[in-house]
């Protein structure tokens, strides 16, 4: 499948990507084992520490990249990062070489083989039960599906589905090579009556490879999941039978200590929150033992100096009783959380800004340009904490939309007029401040600390000034990345606020070598370039800029609309920049009705008057807040 491993080699080869698996499969490794050989009871709130030297053995036990290097055709994660949708032959290869694998190293597997009806026919799914002690009556859980999204055409069914969740099957494989020894040793000992331990000498781990974890045309509570729901249903019923140690009517679904759901791993710097009160130990007892591992230099790896000792951050965001809480989302896990398993979901959100995105390279050669085409279903829902807006804003804003393009020109005149009172200094100063607040708000300083600020030649590039100013403020280290600056005095004094602030320019050009340069010490983009009085077609030099800036795989935001897209009609000529949230100004815009990334609201600026007179029904901000989070467009349609 040569174009599979072209794409993978492009974009999984980065060596902070591959840091950043490498140090999740430590994590996972090392936590995995105070939990199924370590730890005394696994239900205690407290586990016990890992010694210097049991983080030694993990460590050279196995090189933790040989299984998860996508350069290397042999490892598990090659193996897997083939398009895999359900029912399909490559489902099959698929789930061969992890049964083959599990069963080569003495692993009891059983598969969940079962059909489904799904919008598009019947399927065949077949779930993966990979048991190391096949005897024991607790188990510790391991879980990830396999499948990958199904497409019926050329070229989006060649999605691979890296993090999604070829690589944390290829995490779960590595696990189960590199405990392997450790969990034998331990069978052997109690097997030999050397060790006396009941309760871990009962428990086992135990790895559950889901199948049809993706929807076949929508997400929805029955085209999605399906092999997680058929499992949990079957053993919710399915009852043990009684000895020693299995109490009577003990379910298969009691036999589960904790269900640990992996998704949307293998990104650099991926944040993962706690979701679930009765496993916020099990979370802190993993942010420990990161901590421990990082602060001991484990993480460090190959010329990446980011992950030394000294230089490691946490994937881990730190509970507070003032965090506020998403609520779950859609996954694997919920079926099982519905009848009472211990859950952690262990899932990056935001989600990585690979994922809800094809990047295929097309082959055979010549190798045409990298086309980026926007995935069309997202497969989530998130509940909404009490905080968030009622649903019903951002469809009154956008039902309000046919006129307004011209209502906005006509609103940015009357806000400037006598009547008015405003200067464009003004308003500029507020988006600005509201574009930073929302950067600010997604992306923590301490893991995208460096902003590539690209600013077109019209308002809203002053806007990226602005919001330079204010990132640089915040603490962030913006750069401006201004090729055509606009000729008004406005922008030229904004750019000598900017100086004054010592924010570096990248000097303007037509010739892009300097962006690509300066995007290789970029964690995030804003996207300043065109707001609404963009006109397609993209004009020289941004119609190299923009292809540039999508294919550097870097997280996007985007002011007012994503540059590129028709103000009406959306990214119609798929030219746009595909950004993972957007920051619409004054009122959404028509084109974005079905924008699926985050998306906020800012410009607390239109008075009342002109809500009034425009008909303009926007949410409500909360407090001094310069933005309000809308709900998705998915969320809309789901409701
Ligand atoms: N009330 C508000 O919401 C406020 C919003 N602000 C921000 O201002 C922009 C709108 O600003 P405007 O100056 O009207 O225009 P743009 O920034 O969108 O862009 C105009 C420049 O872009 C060039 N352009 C247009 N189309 C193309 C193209 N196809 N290819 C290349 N270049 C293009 C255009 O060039 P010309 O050669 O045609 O002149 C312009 O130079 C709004 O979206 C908000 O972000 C205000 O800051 C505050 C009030
Ligand atoms: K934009």
């Amino acid at each position: 499948m040569p174009s599979s491993l072209d794409f993978v080699g492009k974009t999984l080869k980065c060596s902070n990507l591959l840091a950043s698996l490498r140090c999740f499969l430590l994590l996972v490794i090392c936590s995995i084992t105070v939990l199924s050989v370590q730890c005394e009871t696994l239900d205690r709130r407290t586990l016990q520490p890992l010694s210097s030297e049991d983080i030694s053995r993990l460590l050279t036990i196995q090189d933790p990249v040989k299984n998860v290097d996508p350069s290397n055709p042999q490892s598990h994660l090659s193996k897997i990062l083939i398009p895999r949708a359900a029912g399909t032959e490559n489902n099959t290869l698929v789930r061969e070489y992890i049964v083959s694998k599990l069963k080569s190293l003495n692993w009891h597997i059983e598969l969940d083989d079962f059909v489904g009806e799904t919008p598009v026919g019947s399927r065949r799914f077949v779930n993966i039960i990979a048991t190391k002690d096949k005897d024991a009556s607790r188990h510790v859980v391991l879980s990830a599906h396999y499948d990958s999204k199904y497409y019926p055409n050329y070229p989006e069914n060649q999605f691979l589905g890296a993090t999604d969740s070829a690589a944390p099957c290829a995490m779960m494989l590595d696990l189960a090579e590199t405990l392997n020894p450790l969990l034998e040793a331990k069978k052997k000992s109690l097997d030999e009556g050397s060790e006396d331990d009941d309760e871990t000498g009962d428990t086992t781990l135990q790895l559950l490879f889901f199948d049809g974890e993706e929807a076949f045309v929508d997400w929805t509570d029955t085209d999605s999941i399906y092999g997680a729901r058929h499992l949990a249903e079957k053993w919710g019923t399915s009852y043990l039978p009684p000895s020693n140690s299995v109490r009577h009517h003990m379910t298969e679904l009691d036999s589960i200590e904790h269900l640990i759901l992996l998704d949307l791993l293998g990104a650099p710097n991926p944040i993962i929150r706690s979701y679930f009160i009765n496993t916020a130990w099990l979370f802190d007892s993993l942010a420990s033992v990161e901590k421990r591992l990082g602060d001991s230099g484990a993480f460090a790896y190959g010329d990446d100096t980011s992950m030394t000792a000294e230089k490691w951050t946490s994937y881990f965001r730190p509970r507070t009783t003032a965090t506020v809480n998403y609520g779950y989302m859609g996954d694997d896990h919920v079926p099982f959380l519905q009848r009472g398993v211990s859950v952690l979901h262990l899932i990056a959100e935001p989600f990585p800004h690979v994922w809800h995105t094809l990047k295929i390279r097309l082959l055979p050669p010549p190798l045409r340009p990298t086309v980026r085409t926007s995935v069309t279903h997202r497969r989530y829902a998130l509940s909404y904490g009490k905080d968030r807006p009622a649903g019903d804003h951002q469809r009154l804003c956008i039902g309000n939309t046919r006129k307004l393009i011209a209502w906005i020109y006509q609103i940015d005149e009357e806000l400037m007029s006598a009547a008015g009172g405003f200067s464009l200094d003004q308003l500029m100063e507020l988006a600005g401040l509201a574009c930073a607040q929302t950067l600010a708000t997604v992306y923590r300083k301490d893991v995208y600390p460096r902003v590539l600020v690209c600013c077109g030649p019209g308002n809203q590039g002053g806007d990226g000034l602005v919001a330079a100013r204010h990132l640089s403020m915040f603490g962030y280290q913006p750069t401006v990345y201004m090729p055509k600056p606009g000729g008004k005095d406005i922008y030229k004094r904004l750019q000598v606020q900017c100086e004054n602030e010592r924010i570096p320019f990248i000097p303007p050009s037509n010739d892009v070598t300097a962006l690509r340069e300066a995007l290789q010490r970029t964690d995030v983009i804003m996207d300043a370039l065109f707001g609404f009085s963009f006109k397609p077609p993209v004009r020289a030099p941004f119609d190299e800029v923009l292809p540039i800036l999508n294919e550097s795989r870097l997280p996007i935001l985007s002011l007012d609309i994503p540059s590129g897209w028709d103000v009406e009609e959306g990214d119609t000529l798929k030219v746009g920049l595909n950004p993972d949230v957007l920051i619409t100004l004054t009122a959404p815009k028509k084109g974005v009705a079905n924008f699926l990334g985050r998306h906020f609201l800012g410009g607390r600026f239109v008075p009342k008057t002109l809500q009034e007179k425009f008909d303009l029904q926007l949410p409500p901000y909360t407090g001094s807040d310069q933005i309000v989070e809308l709900p998705s467009a998915k969320l809309q349609a789901k409701r």
